[in-house]
């Protein structure tokens, strides 16, 4: 069963920072559905490429895995031997409930669960690499040298699948997009409301990048190929191969 995310839903005298917390985790998937255009479309794809990609004997890093459903994807679709799956996130809850997950299928996929922050992974092996909406969340001055070490930890011809809110530097197609990601948010049943008090919850938590800045900066570090393969108003989703 999947709870409603409701969180927003109440007038909040004091609306503190976005966090993955209990409350969070609790309707987590019900909330990035509703919230984030093209997820689902995202996540079957990150299954598709992690069977393209994962090569056999190499690791796959799931980096803010929250409740693992890249993880999950992954894992179904694999076809490569000897794989290691790396799920990550700094959040109890998310883990908590992540291990639950994860723990209700059958594979013969083994995966590390672990509770840290992901500035202090070690990333080795890799073949493929995931950061489903997590690198947003991340000090801006911290995300070049995440992006470094995931490149140095990646085998040739690796992949990293890297999805973000964006925004843009034109004011009004910034707006625009802004304008059509909020009436995705009411076609999903969010009130006037819960749009505009998770906004102002995430506004110092959530610092987004734009997409040239993105491509840019994952061509600096030494990725060969670097482009967005899916975008949707101010969401997009990158493929870089090393
Ligand atoms: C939007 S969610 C990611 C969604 C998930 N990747 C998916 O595909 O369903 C962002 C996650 O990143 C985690 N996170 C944020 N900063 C982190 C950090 N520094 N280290 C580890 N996890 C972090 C949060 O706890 C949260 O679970
Ligand atoms: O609701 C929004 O406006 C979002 O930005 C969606 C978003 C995200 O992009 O990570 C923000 C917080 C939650 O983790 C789920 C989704």
């Amino acid at each position: 069963m999947q709870n409603k995310d409701t969180l927003f839903s109440t007038p909040l005298t004091n609306i503190g920072d976005f966090r993955f917390d209990q409350g969070v985790a609790d309707v987590f998937s019900d909330m990035i559905q509703r919230s984030v255009p093209g997820y689902t479309n995202i996540i079957a794809t990150i299954g598709e490429l992690a069977k393209s990609y994962v090569t056999p004997g190499s690791r796959v890093y799931d980096l803010g895995c929250s409740l693992g459903a890249a993880t999950l994807a992954a894992r179904r679709n694999i076809d490569a031997s000897e794989v290691e799956i790396v799920a990550i996130d700094n959040s109890e809850q998310m883990i908590e409930r992540c291990q639950r997950n994860l723990g209700a299928y059958r594979s013969e996929i083994p995966v590390h669960i672990a509770c840290e922050d992901i500035r202090q992974t070690e990333i080795k092996n890799a073949s493929m690499v995931i950061l489903n909406f997590t690198l947003q969340f991340l000090p801006p001055a911290d995300r070049q040298a995440l992006l470094n070490k995931i490149y140095s930890g990646m085998l040739p011809g690796g992949l990293l699948l890297l999805s973000e809110k964006v925004h843009f530097e034109d004011t009004q197609i910034n707006e625009l997009q802004i304008e059509l990601h909020h009436n995705f948010k009411r076609a999903h049943g969010y009130s006037e409301l819960e749009i505009s008090q998770k906004r102002t919850a995430l506004e110092n938590v959530l610092r987004t990048d734009t997409l040239p800045e993105h491509i840019a900066r994952l061509k600096e570090i030494g990725f060969k190929h670097a482009s967005p393969w899916f975008q949707c108003f101010n969401f997009t989703s990158m493929v870089a191969i090393k």
